[in-house]
């Protein structure tokens, strides 16, 4: 299959670094920033050019990959060359309704990605405009799947929903990676050594909680001696409401994806 990246920032290369991983396809990508085109080029072989080629093959599928605030331009300048290139928008917030207007073409896929795409643990939600075909979705899934997990998701605002779930998860999880490395160097470990044990210990517990049938509360419950040490630890997130800031923090990211989907549709 050959498909075309527009824009080659964080989430074209984590993509197309699974893709590559993985073979088979023909990749190129269109960057506007000569050293992300040369860095593309050396770390995965693929072709990267500054503009955007004359015209796509029929089966060709054109990712956009550009900020939400870049999309319209990228789509008005791509309509006259589209054929019958298959769409697939990655861009946070922006409806099919919206892209169509603007690509003058239904044949659109939505998905949600996310970074760790670049290691092959990606998760993404999928979002097909209705009158999208069964090969043009196999297409997207397949694109996909080849970095991760997919899920089609029923309603366009599934993509909202999993917005704050999986596609800015990796960074809530980040920051916590980070909290806890930063304790670990204030209990006295060097950087790198501190980040090997708070990894090790992200590692170990989603493993645990992915091998044992127990829900997640009671795997928390059996660290948490009476009286111990953990116990202390997990009060006092509790009395700093930590757990609510996680949420509410996940319910603005969803209120923002829906809030960039009206604020940048209008024209
Ligand atoms: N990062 C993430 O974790 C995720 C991102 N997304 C979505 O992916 C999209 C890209 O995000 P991200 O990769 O983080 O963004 P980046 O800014 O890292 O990448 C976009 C790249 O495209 C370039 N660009 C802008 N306009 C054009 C153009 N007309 N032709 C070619 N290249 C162009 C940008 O240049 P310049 O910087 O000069 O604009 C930039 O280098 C967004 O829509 C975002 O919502 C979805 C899920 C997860
Ligand atoms: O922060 C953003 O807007 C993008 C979408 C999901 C992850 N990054």
């Amino acid at each position: 299959m050959q498909i075309t990246f527009i824009g080659g920032g964080n989430m074209a290369t984590a993509i197309i670094g699974g893709l590559v991983a993985g073979g088979e396809h023909h990749i190129r990508v269109v960057e506007l920033h000569e050293e992300k085109r040369a860095q593309l080029q050396q770390q995965f072989g693929v072709e990267a050019l500054a503009t955007l080629p004359a015209q796509f093959a029929a089966d060709g599928v054109v990712v956009l990959a550009v900020k939400p605030q870049a999309l319209r331009e990228v789509c008005l300048a791509l309509a006259p060359v589209l054929g019958n290139a298959l769409v697939v928008s990655i861009a946070a917030g922006i409806r099919c309704e919206a892209l169509a207007r603007w690509l003058g073409s239904e044949r659109i896929v939505r998905v949600m990605p996310n970074t760790p795409a670049m290691v092959g643990k990606g998760v993404s939600g999928l979002y097909a405009a209705a009158n999208v075909g069964d090969a043009e979705r196999a297409a997207a899934t397949s694109i996909m799947q080849a970095v991760g997990t997919t899920t089609w998701l029923a309603a366009e605002s599934g993509i909202d929903d999993i917005t704050s779930v999986s596609g800015s998860g990796p960074a809530y999880v980040f920051y916590f990676i980070e909290s806890m490395i930063e304790g670990a160097v204030q209990a006295g470990f060097a950087e790198d050594e501190a980040r090997r044990l708070v990894l090790a210990t992200f590692d170990g517990a989603v493993e645990l909680a992915r091998q044992s049938p127990l829900p997640v509360a009671t795997l928390r419950q059996n660290v948490m001696s009476k009286g111990g040490t953990t116990e202390r630890a997990i009060f006092r997130f509790e009395a700093e409401g930590v757990k609510q800031a996680i949420i509410a923090g996940a319910m603005d990211c969803r209120a923002r994806s829906v809030e960039m989907g009206i604020e940048l549709s209008k024209d």
